[in-house]
């Protein structure tokens, strides 16, 4: 049996929320190392998120390669958010369920190799969307009151300009900086820079003010060529002192990494990057 595009494609995705859930130390979030401010999260927990946001993907990629419509889609993604929350008993990954969902469907309708159309389609995708969907109550719907540029719908509508704008030309190109400190550039220019309503909603204007300044710190770390361990261990102290957290931001760098990933597969993509052989492979060159 072969593999399509859109289940290769939904395999990344979920692969980009793994590496950004073992990305350690990260400030706020859950990691390897502790969960943050976050008392309702564990790793273990977050570990069996991401198997459900992989299941829930592979069938999202089913439905689309038997042509499902819009509606169905839809209820398949709804679906989705409520087994988290029924199985998990908490907001676990629903950026994460909704972000990777809105991919995987605007990649059905045009070529994912190519940046640039798959975000022209992530407008038209999320623009048929929220024209459809009714209000919600949600933490989202209440920072968007006060603030109505903060949070996932804005920047879905916009074509996720952090994602495709911000981070993938960094995670893009292997050859700027070595593991991890290109996934910890990518994290400080993603926290100097989106509007995130997790932040907004457990801080106020203080928690976006604490994320840009905390994002320019790790930035100069790592562009200054240090280890920033310490650093990161510190502001995650300081975050949970604040009760500060950065899920959007969370969501933004996983994605981010599981569409990086499956471009950097995908050899076509890369032009002067040249397979190697078997043979030189065997001989070490
Ligand atoms: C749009 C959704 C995600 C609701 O958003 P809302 O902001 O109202 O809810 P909530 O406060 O829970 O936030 C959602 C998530 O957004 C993330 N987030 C916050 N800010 C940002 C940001 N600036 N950019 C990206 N993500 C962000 C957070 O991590 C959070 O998990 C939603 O739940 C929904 O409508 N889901 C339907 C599922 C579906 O149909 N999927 C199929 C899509 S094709
Ligand atoms: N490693 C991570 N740790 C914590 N959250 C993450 C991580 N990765 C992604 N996220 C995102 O962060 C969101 C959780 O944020 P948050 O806990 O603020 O939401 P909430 O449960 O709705 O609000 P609150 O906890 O303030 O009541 C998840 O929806 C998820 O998409």
């Amino acid at each position: 049996m072969t593999t399509s595009r859109l289940e290769t494609l939904a395999t990344a995705l979920a692969n980009g929320l793994r590496a950004e859930l073992y990305l350690t130390p990260k400030p706020g979030l859950v990691d390897l190392r502790d969960n943050g401010a976050h008392p309702d999260l564990n790793l273990l927990l977050m570990c069996r998120s991401i198997r459900l946001v992989d299941g829930y993907l592979q069938e999202l990629a089913g439905a689309l390669l038997r042509n499902a419509g819009p509606d169905e889609l839809i209820a398949i993604g709804r679906q989705a958010e409520h087994t988290m929350i029924k199985q998990l008993g908490s907001n676990t990954h629903r950026g994460g369920i909704f972000l990777c969902g809105l991919i995987l469907v605007a990649a059905d309708q045009a070529n994912p190799d190519d940046p640039q159309a798959l975000q022209q389609s992530v407008i038209q995708i999320a623009a048929a969307f929220f024209a459809k969907r009714e209000e919600q109550s949600s933490n989202g719907e209440q920072v968007r009151r006060q603030h109505p540029a903060a949070g996932i719908v804005t920047e879905a509508l916009a074509g996720l300009p952090n994602l495709f704008d911000t981070i993938l030309p960094i995670l893009n190109d292997p050859r700027t900086l070595e593991e991890p400190r290109r996934v910890y550039l990518a994290l400080a220019r993603l926290m100097q820079k989106v509007q995130d309503s997790t932040s907004l909603h457990r801080c106020g204007e203080q928690g976006l003010t604490l994320l840009r300044q905390a994002g320019a710190r790790l930035e100069e770390c790592i562009l200054g060529g240090h280890d920033p361990t310490h650093l990161l261990t510190q502001t995650n102290r300081e975050f949970r002192r604040h009760n500060l957290t950065m899920g959007g931001v969370a969501d933004l760098l996983g994605v981010g990494l599981g569409y990086a990933g499956y471009l950097l597969s995908n050899l076509t993509y890369h032009q002067g990057y040249e397979e190697i052989s078997p043979e030189r492979k065997k001989a070490g060159i």
